[in-house]
């Protein structure tokens, strides 16, 4: 089945909500959708009444802000497929808090309302979105966008970020107080590599286009595969070996020890292809895509472990939907970075790993009063030590919450 969003399904699950607040992040393949959904009648100027009619919520609003309950949505959409994204929009109930034009929660008239965007979509798009929608995109910067999700996802949400090696995954606890530095890595269409410093304390320190979309791009060319999934698929079923040059090809089935490479060690990514007498025809669709996964794969965990050492970062976090919490992907990336840095780097994944950008983008809304609202703070509904204490604003996560699945949250008003 067709993992993105299903929009029929999103449809009818918002019929009864309505979006007060949405940003958008338009990448090269992808578009991601963050938006709040308001519960119906959640809007009261007094938190204790709020925790009397929900308890799991529990908020509590100690300087009589509004507070609006409800859900942060997550949605994404193939960039080539945007009337997609733009229908589903036109089909939900649209009544931003955060136009500039209305101040009593009613729609404003149509050429008011602005979304947060980010990505370059946000510029390439803008006037379909004005001429389709009537909407004006509000653009954020894509790297700061990047940087606030990753920050906010790490210093907010319980379990996001993890380590995986050899098939386990580990929850990794963050203390928000010791974060910084690290590298984020952001594997997109292109890949992003990013030191931060601390909260909009960054610097863009390098990049790749072999990225998500050389993946992608690629696989499509010599797979014939008909979308992502089905190629990731492939993968799983593959045996690069068939199309890898390895060490032990070149040395008789020997390691070279003397330089620290096994004879199962690949010594050039689809090496095989030019020595062999064969066509593309005769090899398995499979065997390709593990092939070029691994090449990828590979590829970033390295120059992301360099740029680590360039700078002395010690953890380095992955993002992006080139990871799509694939597996082999990630045992992948965190193999090559274990390997240059001989254990003294880890690479991290988070669970929230496509929607930093839109995340960014949707924060940004904090630093403006629109309409009388703005995003206060979320933090996880059970917090653990490392959250910022003495908060009362909670944030659960549903189960389903990496792919188009929502966060539960209040928002605080000014
Ligand atoms: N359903 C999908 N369709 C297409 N690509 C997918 C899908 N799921 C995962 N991907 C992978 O995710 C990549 C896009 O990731 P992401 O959305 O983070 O980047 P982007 O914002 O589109 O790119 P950029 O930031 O470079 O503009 C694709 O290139 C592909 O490798
Ligand atoms: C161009 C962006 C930033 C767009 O998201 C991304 O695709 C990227 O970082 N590409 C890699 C470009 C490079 O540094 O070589």
């Amino acid at each position: 089945m067709d993992r993105l969003a299903d929009v029929s399904n999103l449809r009818s699950s918002q019929s009864q909500t309505q979006i007060s607040h949405l940003a958008l992040d338009i990448g090269g393949s992808l578009i991601k959708l963050v938006y709040f959904c308001r519960y119906d009648d959640s809007c009261r100027d007094d938190g204790d009444e709020l925790r009397s009619q929900n308890d799991s919520l529990c908020s509590k609003s100690d300087n009589s802000q509004p507070v609006l309950e409800g859900r942060l949505h997550f949605a994404k959409f193939e960039t080539s497929k945007i009337n997609d994204c733009l229908d589903f929009l036109h089909s939900m109930k649209l009544c931003l808090d955060v136009n500039s034009g209305s101040h009593d929660g009613t729609a404003p008239p149509s050429n008011k309302i602005f979304i947060k965007a980010t990505g370059g979509g946000a510029y390439k798009f803008a006037d379909l979105f004005k001429e389709k929608l009537g909407v004006s995109l509000d653009k954020e910067d894509e790297m700061e966008c990047l940087v606030t999700g990753a920050n906010f996802l790490l210093k907010a949400v319980h379990q996001e970020a993890f380590t995986y090696l050899d098939g386990q995954k580990e929850f990794v606890q963050i203390d928000p107080n010791d974060l910084y530095p690290y590298l984020l890595v952001n594997i997109g269409s292109g890949v992003s590599m990013i030191k931060v410093d601390g909260d909009g304390k960054f610097e863009r320190v390098s990049g790749t286009s072999l990225g998500g979309g050389t993946f992608w791009g690629l696989g499509r060319l010599l797979t014939k595969c008909k979308n992502f999934d089905e190629l990731l698929e492939l993968s799983h079923r593959g045996n690069n070996r068939i199309v890898d040059m390895l060490v032990g090809d070149i040395y008789g089935g020997t390691d070279y020890a003397k330089i620290g490479l096994s004879s199962t060690t690949i010594a050039s990514s689809f090496g095989k292809a030019i020595s062999d007498s064969k066509e593309l025809e005769d090899y398995e669709p499979e065997d390709v895509s593990r092939s070029l996964l691994r090449m990828i794969s590979n590829n970033i965990g390295q120059i992301s472990y360099l740029n680590a050492l360039r700078f002395g970062l010690k953890r380095i976090f992955f993002a992006g939907f080139f990871i799509r919490g694939h597996a082999y992907t990630m045992d992948t990336i965190s193999v090559a970075v274990n390997f240059w840095s001989k254990g003294e780097a880890k690479a991290m994944f988070l669970r929230h790993e496509g929607f930093l950008g839109a995340l960014g983008a949707f924060m940004s809304y904090e630093k403006q009063c629109l309409d009388g609202l703005t995003v206060h703070k979320m933090q996880q509904k059970f917090p653990i030590s490392a959250s910022s204490a003495g908060d009362n604003i909670y944030c659960s996560l549903n189960s389903n919450s990496d792919e188009n699945g929502s966060i539960e949250c209040t928002v605080y008003g000014t």
